[in-house]
């Protein structure tokens, strides 16, 4: 058989799948950008057609040259990690649906039809405690594994890619910083406004709007509400005067601000974004998701102007804002403008998002069973004359069904669904007697581990009793280190005390003013359809209707 001639052509062709091997090598260990990797691709490509042209080969044959070794340099490429995620991947011990193993699009797809937080669920009933739903991301849900992840065990490891700053703002906030040392002395920043001393002087802000909400409620007596919209218009109003000392003024005039549009629409490609974020540089340039990236911009230019109303206004009694953007001494360095905005944007976002979901989620479960519903106002009545001012501190000692429905609602619809994504540091950890390499993406996925009859008997029932120890029968799974809505550790939700503050106060007015049920006709199946991720839930209307209850 006569040799094969080694042409110029086929030396450059042998010599990209060459390179294709390398780069994959080289890639493994240092994830490029995409721009560096574009930079790549163009100078491995020009260097071998040079090297043709070197080597003499007429010009008009260079370009077929060029595109075949781009052909063949890609596929190597491809080839090669497809080969390696399936095969020789250190994740490769770890169960999970083949197609996960060879590409992260998967749950990216999930999170674009907005059912990811329940494929998750049904990834862990398939292939048990530990899955790996994408090439390098591996999710638990055993109870042991929330400490190692996320509790005293997990010290070390940071926040995950998944966080990486939103493309429109220029710096990173608290939240999106991957930085573990910049997020500890930027968190205690921070918590300058999260104090027990500094929830007190908040208190009566929120008792303000509450007088509003049920003023309004009064009004509408006897019409269907969609509580959906209150919720929000409560959990928002109150975020931006504690936040702001502003007011959205939603709960006044009964329609949303355009702000709840703007973060809603911007949090969507966000979230999209964050599955692969080295796509997020690539988004500006395609045509997709044209009403969320509007949104995202709106978002950011309203967080900016409330930032610069504030600045510009003096105040009388302290806000969220003067204890984060008062400049610390303790810290390495002052805050860059960009980070402050950065920081006190997240603030709205952050504080009412989940605690107008927990309110509407109360309402959807309390509506279904009215011996629940009269209890906990029997309860709520025996903690207050309903004349004199709510008094909050009696309903967290005394109302223990009212703290119960609370838990159960936050274990059953946690906010945020899906798991709280960590990284492992370079020399890896070991989660459950299993090593797991450095650079892993992990995370407990709470819906699931909330949800799990092995921690919670009957998991999808709503019952309060659980909750107190004297009630919750003997025989009963609960086990309340798988209880995280809010996360554990070091980035634990800084807001959680104000939270159950702002619940128990509207739960308790509301209970205490109102009887309430389903408005007639309102379609149960039809809003538990509408139950959606979007990074946290996102709910369709649930119509409710009040009748005033005598004073
Ligand atoms: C029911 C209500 C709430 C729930 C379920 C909730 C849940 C959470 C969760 C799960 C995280 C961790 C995020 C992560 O690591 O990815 C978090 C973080 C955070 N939450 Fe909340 N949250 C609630 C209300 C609030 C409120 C009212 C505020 C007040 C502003 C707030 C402020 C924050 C902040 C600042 C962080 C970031 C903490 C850090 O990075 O160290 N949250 N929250």
């Amino acid at each position: 058989m006569d040799a094969v001639e080694p042409t110029p052509s086929l030396m450059a062709a042998v010599s990209a799948g060459f390179i294709g091997l390398v780069s994959h090598q080289i890639f493994r260990k240092n994830e490029p950008t995409v721009k560096g990797f574009v930079g790549h691709v163009v100078i491995v490509n020009a260097g071998l057609t040079l090297l043709c042209k070197y080597l003499k080969v007429p010009t008009e044959d260079l370009i077929k040259i060029a595109l075949v070794d781009l052909a063949v340099y890609l596929t190597t490429l491809s080839t090669s990690i497809l080969l390696y995620r399936v095969f020789f991947h250190p994740l490769n011990k770890y169960p999970g649906p083949i197609l996960c193993k060879i590409t992260k699009f998967v749950s990216t797809y999930h999170v674009m039809t907005r059912d990811s937080h329940e494929w998750m669920v049904d990834l862990h009933k398939k292939y048990g405690d530990t899955v790996r739903f994408s090439p390098n991301e591996l999710s638990f849900i055993s109870a042991t594994s929330v400490d190692t992840i996320h509790g005293s065990k997990a010290g070390k490891l940071a926040r995950g890619p998944f966080y990486s700053g939103d493309p429109n703002r220029p710096a990173n906030s608290m939240l999106s910083t991957q930085d573990l040392g910049e997020h500890r002395w930027r968190r205690k920043m921070w918590e300058r406004g999260f104090g027990s001393f500094q929830l007190k002087q908040f208190e009566p802000r929120v008792v303000r709007h509450l007088d509003v909400l049920v003023s309004q409620l009064n009004k509408r007596v006897g019409t269907p509400q969609n509580m959906t919209h209150w919720g929000e218009f409560f959990a928002y109003d109150v975020m931006s005067d504690l936040a702001f000392t502003e007011d959205f003024g939603m709960l006044r005039e009964a329609k949303p601000h355009p702000y709840v549009a703007a973060l809603h629409g911007g949090t969507r490609l966000l979230t999209i974004a964050a599955q692969t974020p080295w796509i997020r540089p690539l988004i500006p340039y395609f045509p997709v998701e044209a009403a969320s990236k509007k949104a995202g911009k709106e978002f950011a230019k309203i967080s900016s102007a409330t930032y610069d109303r504030r600045r510009a206004r003096h105040i009388n009694e302290p806000d969220m804002f003067e204890y984060i953007a008062s400049p610390d001494k303790t810290g390495p360095r002052p805050l860059t403008e960009s980070e402050i905005i950065a920081d006190t944007s997240l603030l709205i976002a952050a504080g009412a998002v989940s605690t107008a979901l927990t309110v509407t989620f109360m309402f959807y479960h309390l509506c279904q069973n009215r011996s629940q519903l009269l209890r906990l106002q029997k309860e709520v009545d025996s903690c207050w004359d309903g004349k004199s001012v709510l008094d909050v501190a009696k309903l967290c000692k005394a109302a223990p069904y009212l703290n119960g429905c609370i838990e159960e609602i936050l274990r059953l619809w946690p906010p945020a669904p899906n798991g709280m994504q960590r990284r492992t540091p370079p020399e890896g950890i070991v989660v459950d007697g299993e090593f797991v390499p450095g650079q892993t993406q992990i995370s407990v996925h709470t819906l699931a581990v909330q949800r799990d009859p092995r921690h919670y008997t009957n998991p999808d029932d709503f019952i309060p009793e659980r909750w107190i120890d004297e009630e919750r029968p003997a025989k009963f799974n609960h086990d309340v280190r798988t209880f995280i809505p809010f996360t554990i550790g070091q980035f634990a939700c800084l807001g959680k005390n104000l939270a159950y503050q702002e619940l128990r106060m509207f739960m308790g007015a509301v209970v205490r003013n109102f009887d309430f049920k389903f408005a007639p006709g309102f379609d149960i199946k039809e809003f538990e359809k509408s139950i959606k991720y979007k990074g946290t839930f996102l709910i369709g209307p649930l119509m409710v209707e009040f009748t005033a209850r005598p004073k």
